[in-house]
């Protein structure tokens, strides 16, 4: 997570404004083992020293929360300027504190920054999507999903005059993962705050194992609740505010009802999804041919089938408790079935948080020695290559086939961003491709990807080095392998983005959009 979007982080006074000298960054001061990390991982230290960042907020499209960027600007006394392309983002002049702002109090508008936005934008939220988000907490990016779920299409929210209380009709849902019960209270608040807890459910868990599929009952439900709102016509209509029952009305009834039913919506949903991915893949169907690790069919060793092989779905698991749940997802069967899997996966991967020029500066106040402690500690840094890349696989293994995993950090470090993609291309290979993301559709500079390593690379591949080896030569392979691998390496460094605070005026920020073939 990037500071810059956790609820806690609005109330501070840190000022990433250039009127405030004592807040910017010295880069004398910097600790030893941080300067070797920035060096190791080619991460210019010039990007610590940008202070004037802009910053982002989203506006709730709850209906009953709305807020026009006039108003919030006549609010704020500060310029609010809407972001092309990116829904509901504005960018924010100066440096004001949200947390004193009604808008704020009410859950009018959240903050986050832009690099985060687009990594929810590149999941491509339609009606009807489950969502799973690894590693979801405090809960930025899941309330952009829950908000684009009840903002999109025909999904729509209608308060009750008479009780307040919310009718919800429910399309799909985003069900959160992270291992802090802490920081999964935080998303809790956030989610009830903004008013988006009708669509989202919440685990404790370790994203690596977790394995609960997402919701089977809602199918049913929502298909009673269409039915029921169709066979009582007029009288009915009247009878709700909405037009349709309440969900929380209906889940007595539904609750137990475990099997799935292909609603017309979903498919219209699965439709209207699959059109969009055709439209975008003809705009880029230039990239979209680039080669991927096919090409090391013929030199490849068999690939192992391990546990995480995109078909196997462990059985008679028992049911995970959630954290948190609306009462209409809370007694989901938990069926599992390939039939079960998520449309959409974020991968919101723990990362050593480099890129985050906030979250960098808290360090400076707080002292070094805890972000030594959590971060830069050598068995720290190197059980993080290992947590990354099982997030992914777990991810990857509950996503459905045809659908979209997107895996992000907030480091710029190449070993848990353009690294972590190769070992799992290579790894997965032929079950997975990189796809285009829209970056020029926003029109916001990224930086240059960095070519991910040989040596991680061939080991996924189980490809054995021509050369001697040894730990300062790498991997060498024939003349023909070498000219695949740096292919590939071009690659995975097209495919993905890279945001920096120097080329993108955004806190720094990686993320690679993955479709699931099989
Ligand atoms: C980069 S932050 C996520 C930010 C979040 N996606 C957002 O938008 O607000 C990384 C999160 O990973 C969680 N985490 C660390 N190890 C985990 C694990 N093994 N399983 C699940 N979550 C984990 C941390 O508690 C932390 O909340």
């Amino acid at each position: 997570m990037d500071d810059d979007e956790d609820d806690q982080y609005i109330g501070e006074t840190i000022n990433i404004n250039t009127n405030n000298p004592q807040k910017t960054f010295s880069l004398e001061n910097l600790p030893a083992e941080f300067v070797s990390f920035l060096a190791k991982n080619e991460i210019d230290p010039a990007i610590y020293t940008v202070t004037d960042l802009p910053r982002y907020v989203r506006l709730n499209p709850d209906p009953h929360l709305t807020i026009t960027p006039q108003e919030l600007e006549r609010e704020l006394g500060t310029r609010v300027e809407p972001v092309p392309g990116l829904e509901a983002f504005c960018r924010l002049e100066g440096s004001t504190k949200l947390r004193n702002c009604q808008a704020y109090k009410d859950g009018r508008i959240f903050g986050m920054d832009l690099s985060s936005g687009i990594a929810v934008y590149a999941l491509d939220v339609q009606p009807g999507d489950h969502v799973l988000d690894i590693c979801c907490a405090p809960g930025a990016k899941l309330c952009m999903v829950a908000g684009l779920l009840t903002n999109s299409g025909n999904v729509r929210s209608n308060r009750s005059q008479s009780s307040n209380q919310l009718h919800m009709d429910i399309t799909g849902t985003v069900t959160g993962v992270d291992i802090s019960p802490h920081r999964l209270s935080t998303c809790r608040a956030l989610l009830k705050r903004h008013r988006l807890q009708q669509h989202a459910r919440l685990f404790q868990a370790d994203g690596t194992t977790f394995g609960v599929m997402r919701p089977s009952a809602i199918d049913t439900i929502r298909a009673r609740i269409m039915a029921g709102s169709k066979s009582k016509g007029h009288q009915h209509q009247e009878a709700t505010s909405s037009g349709k029952r309440s969900l929380d009305d209906d889940e007595e009834e539904d609750e137990q009802q475990g099997h799935a039913m292909e609603v017309a919506l979903e498919s219209e949903a699965r439709k209207q999804f699959h059109t969009n991915y055709a439209n975008e893949a003809g705009e880029n169907s230039t990239k979209r041919q680039r080669p991927t690790l096919d090409m090391f069919s013929g030199m490849a060793q068999p690939q192992q089938e391990t546990l995480f092989n995109g078909t196997e779905t462990p059985l008679n698991q028992e049911k995970v408790v959630p954290f948190y749940a609306p009462k209409v997802l809370r007694n989901d069967p938990q069926l599992q079935s390939e039939g079960y899997k998520y449309d959409k996966v974020i991968v919101d991967a723990e990362c050593t948080h480099d890129g985050s020029i906030a979250h960098i500066l808290k360090y400076e106040s707080w002292g070094w020695d805890s972000f030594h402690k959590n971060f830069m500690a050598q068995d720290r840094l190197d059980s993080l290559t290992d947590l990354q890349r099982n997030l992914l696989m777990n991810g990857f293994r509950l996503t459905k086939a045809g659908g979209i995993v997107v895996y992000s950090t907030c480091s710029l470090s190449r070993a848990q961003n353009e690294d972590v993609v190769a070992w799992f291309l290579a790894t997965v290979r032929g079950r997975a491709v990189l796809e285009p993301l829209p970056k020029h559709a926003l029109g916001i500079p990224t930086a240059a990807c960095k070519r991910p390593c040989k040596d991680v690379i061939a080991g996924a591949l189980g490809v054995p080095s021509i050369g001697a080896g040894g730990v300062t030569e790498g991997w060498r392979g024939t003349e023909a392998q070498e000219a695949e691998m740096a292919q590939f390496q071009e690659h995975v460094m097209e495919m993905c983005l890279r945001y920096d605070p120097l080329a993108s005026r955004t806190s720094g920020f990686f993320l690679a959009r993955i479709r699931k073939l099989a």
